[in-house]
């Protein structure tokens, strides 16, 4: 297990967009989110990356270091400088609580997330954005930067590397504007890697994306999910359904059901919350009459989402 949640729970106002989440991930573990529009998908990853902080509830970490207090070589936090607090465990890892930890923290220890809104420098080449992220991911050595020059190489062997990984060999030198937005998310996905995350959340990754482009994105995200556990929100129920080890359904902020793909999808509360009708034949239709509500309501409800409205 690498992350783990305890009765998290985030209330705005009267509002629970969270409410009692017990949740665990295991290491090289691929976990879908899904639910309805307003499930409270997105603020679950908000509260696991540190973007807010719960109501009540944990959320707690064991990276790969080991060491419960950093993933190696970042300088991460401690648990002795007021950051998050390293704990044990049964299982005998070191844990650490990161319910209140910033994202930069969360992201030090191994945490990654990718946004649904791009986070890539527009204006600048492919090669560069993978190169900067990698550089700021190995911060406390930049100063050596000035006076070693080998470490300007390494940066970039590194993100020509991670370039090879997510398809993009080629574009280096592209701007990134000028990528298709399925590019772009692979993009998304290799700034992420640069920080070399135990775990990568991606908000949904084919927002966007052209129902040809959906393939090579998901294909990238089944070759990192190899070596790493990720986590998805994704409404393309082809994609969920395909690539999933495991699939999480939030419905007015609770857990209503957690399992393997094909429990999920035989679920009552989850065909009456969500699936309603999503037939799985590839061609995303849902069977008409059916309650449902894995569809988009919002512009990305197009035929890429592989779900009907
Ligand atoms: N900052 C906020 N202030 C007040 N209410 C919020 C805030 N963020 C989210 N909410 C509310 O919390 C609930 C859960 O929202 P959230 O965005 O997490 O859902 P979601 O499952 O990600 O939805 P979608 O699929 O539409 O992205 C919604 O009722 C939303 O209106």
């Amino acid at each position: 297990m690498v992350l783990r949640t305890t009765n998290l729970t985030k209330e705005f106002g009267g509002i629970t967009a969270v409410d009692g989440v017990d949740f665990s991930l295991e290491a090289g573990e691929l976990c879908s989110v899904i639910g309805p529009n307003g499930a409270g998908k997105t603020t679950f990853f908000n509260l696991l990356t540190g973007v807010l902080e719960p109501t009540q509830g944990t959320v707690e970490f064991a990276p790969s270091g080991g060491d419960g207090t950093s993933n190696g070589d970042v300088g991460g936090p401690t648990a002795t400088d007021g950051g998050p607090t390293a704990t044990t465990s049964d299982e005998s890892k070191q844990w650490v609580d990161i319910t209140d930890a910033p994202p930069h923290e969360t992201a030090l220890l191994g945490l990654h997330r990718s946004y649904q809104i791009t986070n890539v420098f527009p204006t600048v080449s492919v090669l560069e954005n993978v190169r900067v992220a990698v550089q700021a991911h190995r911060g406390n050595d930049s100063w050596q930067f000035w006076r070693n020059v080998g470490a300007f190489d390494d940066h970039y062997a590194e993100a020509e590397s991670i370039l090879e990984r997510v398809g993009l060999a080629a574009e280096g030198d592209r701007t990134a504007q000028n990528l298709s937005h399925g590019e772009k998310r692979n993009l998304e996905i290799g700034i992420a890697l640069a920080g070399d995350p135990d775990v990568l959340l991606l908000d949904e990754p084919t927002a966007g994306v052209s129902s040809e482009d959906v393939d090579q994105v998901t294909a990238i995200i089944e070759d990192v999910a190899a070596d790493h556990a990720v986590m998805l929100i994704e409404h393309n129920m082809d994609v969920v359904m395909g690539i999933s080890d495991r699939i999480a359904v939030l419905n007015r902020g609770e857990l209503i059901a957690d399992g393997e793909p094909e429990t999920v999808r035989e679920s009552e509360a989850v065909q009456q919350a969500y699936l309603g009708g999503y037939d799985g034949d590839g061609d995303g239709d849902s069977k008409e009459g059916s309650g449902g509500g894995a569809s988009r309501t919002d512009d990305e409800n197009d035929s890429s989402t592989g779900v009907a409205s």
